[in-house]
C-alpha cells in the first residue's frame, strides 16, 4: 500500500472545540491521513477520534508550530489544516506567521477556518 500523505492539524485555544468537531465529522476521511499536530490540539483530536493515527509534536507556543514548519520544509506535510483565533494575542505570534509562511513557500494546500478546511477535505477525499 502506497504511504498515506501526512496532514497537520493545529488550532488555536479558543478554535479547539471546532477542530474537534471537525476532526469528528470527518473522521472516516482523516483515517485515510498520517496526521501530525501540535500537542494540545493533537490531544484534543484524539479524545474525540482515539483511532486516529495522531503523532503529536510540541505544543504551540512551546515550538510545536515551528516543528510542523520544519516538516513542510523537509517535505513531509502535504497539507496543513489550521483553525487560527483572530481574535487574542500570542506570545508565539512570530511562530505562527512563520508557519504559515512556509506552507506558502513549498505551496502545500493550507485551511485557516473550518469552513476551507470543509472544502479541502472534501476535495482532498480520495
Ligand atoms: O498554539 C498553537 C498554534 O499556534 C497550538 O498549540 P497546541 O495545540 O499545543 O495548543
Amino acid at each position: 500500500m502506497a504511504d498515506r500523505k501526512c496532514l497537520a492539524l493545529i488550532a488555536h485555544d479558543q478554535k479547539k472545540d471546532d477542530l474537534a468537531a471537525f476532526a469528528k465529522a470527518n473522521e472516516a476521511v482523516l483515517a485515510g491521513w498520517k496526521i501530525v499536530a501540535t500537542g494540545t490540539t493533537g490531544g484534543r483530536v484524539l479524545d474525540v477520534c482515539p483511532g486516529l493515527d495522531v503523532a503529536r509534536l510540541k505544543s504551540g507556543p512551546l515550538g510545536g508550530d515551528q516543528q510542523i514548519g520544519a516538516l513542510i520544509a523537509t517535505g513531509d506535510v502535504d497539507c496543513l489544516i489550521f483553525f487560527v483565533d483572530p481574535l487574542t494575542p500570542m506570545p508565539h505570534d512570530v511562530d505562527v506567521k512563520a508557519l504559515m509562511r512556509l506552507a506558502i513557500v513549498y505551496d502545500i494546500p493550507m485551511a485557516l477556518n473550518r469552513a476551507t478546511a470543509e472544502q479541502l477535505i472534501d476535495f482532498r477525499r480520495n
